[in-house]
Formats: C-alpha cells, sequence, structure tokens
C-alpha cells in the first residue's frame, strides 16, 4: 500500500535533530512531531543515577512516543498526509539496551516489541552523525542544567550505539531510506546553502 512520507531525523543528544527537522518543517511546509523533554520528571534524576531512575525514564519516553505516534497515525499518515518527526521510535530501544540491564531490560524489550511492532515506521531517516566534541559543544550551547551532567563516556558510546543501530535497521528494512548527514562537518544552521542542498535532497526523496 502506498504512503504519504514519514520523515524522521535521528543521531546521538544534541546531533541537531530538533533544529534540522523544525527548518525542514518550515521549508517544506509539513507538519513536525517533537519529542516532550522539559516536561520529564525523570531526566534530572537519570542523569544524577542512571541505574537508579533508567527503567522509570525509559518506560516514560516509550509510552509518551507511543501516545504521539498513534496520534499522528490518525492524524497524517492513515490519511497519506507527510510528517517529519525529530525521532524514530527505535530510538527508545538504542537507548534502552544501553541504559538497562538483566531481568529489567528484558522486561522492556517485550513492552517495546508489544507496544510497536504495528505502528507505522519512517520511510525516511535522515541520520545525523557527529563526533564526540561536535556533540558535546551543542548540548552545552542548548544550555539544559540537567545535561551538564552526562558522562561523555556514555555520549560516547551512544555514538557507537545508533551507528551499530541505523546498520542494523537498514538491513532489516531495505525499503526504508536512509540519508547520513555528517553533523560535525555539515553545518545547516551556519551556512544556508549546506541546509538547502538538505532541503533539495528531501523533496526529490518525497516526490
Ligand atoms: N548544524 C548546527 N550548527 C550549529 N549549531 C547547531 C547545529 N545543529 C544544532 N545546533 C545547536 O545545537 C544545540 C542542539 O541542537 P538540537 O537540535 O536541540 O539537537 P538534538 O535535537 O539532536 O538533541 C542547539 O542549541 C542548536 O541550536
Ligand atoms: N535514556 C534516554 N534518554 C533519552 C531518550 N530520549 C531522549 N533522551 C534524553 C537525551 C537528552 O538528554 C534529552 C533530549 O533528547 P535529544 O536526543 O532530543 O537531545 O533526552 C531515551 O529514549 N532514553
Amino acid at each position: 500500500m502506498k504512503r504519504g512520507p514519514f520523515i524522521a531525523v535521528e543521531g546521538p543528544i544534541g546531533a541537531g535533530k530538533t533544529t534540522l527537522a523544525s527548518m525542514l518543517s518550515t521549508e517544506l511546509n509539513i507538519p513536525i512531531l517533537k519529542e516532550i523533554v522539559e516536561e520529564n520528571p525523570f531526566l534530572d534524576k537519570f542523569y544524577q543515577n542512571i541505574d537508579e531512575w533508567s527503567f522509570q525514564l525509559e518506560m516514560f519516553f516509550l509510552c509518551n512516543r507511543y501516545k504521539q505516534l498513534e496520534d499522528t497515525d490518525l492524524q497524517y499518515i492513515a490519511q497519506d498526509k507527510p510528517v517529519i518527526s525529530d525521532y524514530h521510535i527505535y530510538k527508545n530501544l538504542i537507548f534502552a539496551e544501553r541504559t538497562l540491564k538483566g531481568i529489567k531490560r528484558e522486561k522492556y524489550r517485550q513492552i517495546y516489541h508489544i507496544l510497536t511492532d504495528d505502528l507505522p515506521k519512517p520511510n525516511i531517516i535522515l541520520y545525523i552523525r557527529a563526533n564526540l566534541d561536535t556533540l558535546l559543544y551543542r548540548i552545552s550551547k542548548r544550555g539544559r542544567d540537567f545535561e551538564e551532567q552526562i558522562d561523555p563516556a556514555y555520549l560516547q558510546q551512544l555514538i557507537e550505539d545508533y551507528d551499530t543501530a541505523m546498520t542494523s535497521l537498514a538491513e532489516r528494512e531495505p525499503a526504508t531510506v536512509i540519508v547520513p548527514i555528517n553533523g560535525s562537518e555539515v553545518d545547516f544552521v551556519e551556512h544556508p546553502e549546506q541546509f538547502a542542498r538538505i532541503a533539495a535532497q528531501v523533496k526529490e526523496l518525497i516526490q
């Protein structure tokens, strides 16, 4: 069955997902779906003690995104309308596999699959890769207090987890178009011509 474009912008913390998704939404006149961050009651506690708070945090993100995607399906995807999101639901598993251990990880995996296996998935992913220095710089530029506690080693692991996850997704879903963007070299904020190239590429994909 033919479906309207469902575009996700992905990449590790601070890569520029929300920024790029918002710019594309404006440029291409496509509604944007943004994840909820500031209202999350567990993030601050999580960064203070990951082992203690990871299950609550991962479940909170999962339930929130589940609800958002259910709504998005009704409003846009089932009606063949395009939509752009600053995350892919698969992000839940990327983080949870890193932050959860033992029986909690196993329980989470099962709940993740029960909730998400039948949800619509993006057919285009813009994957922003960036090195650790770039991410640390952008996270500090964004200036969220609770993110000052992020351990660079955790961030480096996430960079690698994202690469592994995107390779695995490409193998499992060959029909999904994954567009890699080198976020440490391509600067779509400071250089309008670099943004224009990305926007043109996306336009071509959705025509
Ligand atoms: N290409 C870029 N060049 C310079 N600054 C950027 C770029 N992309 C994002 N930023 C800035 O970096 C910070 C993190 O970007 P954001 O879009 O919130 O990342 P993410 O959604 O991936 O966590 C923000 O302050 C944003 O303005
Ligand atoms: N442990 C998890 N943390 C997550 C998840 N999704 C987002 N986050 C964190 C990372 C950032 O501190 C903040 C915003 O995310 P961005 O990627 O938009 O920077 O929330 C998750 O699923 N698990």
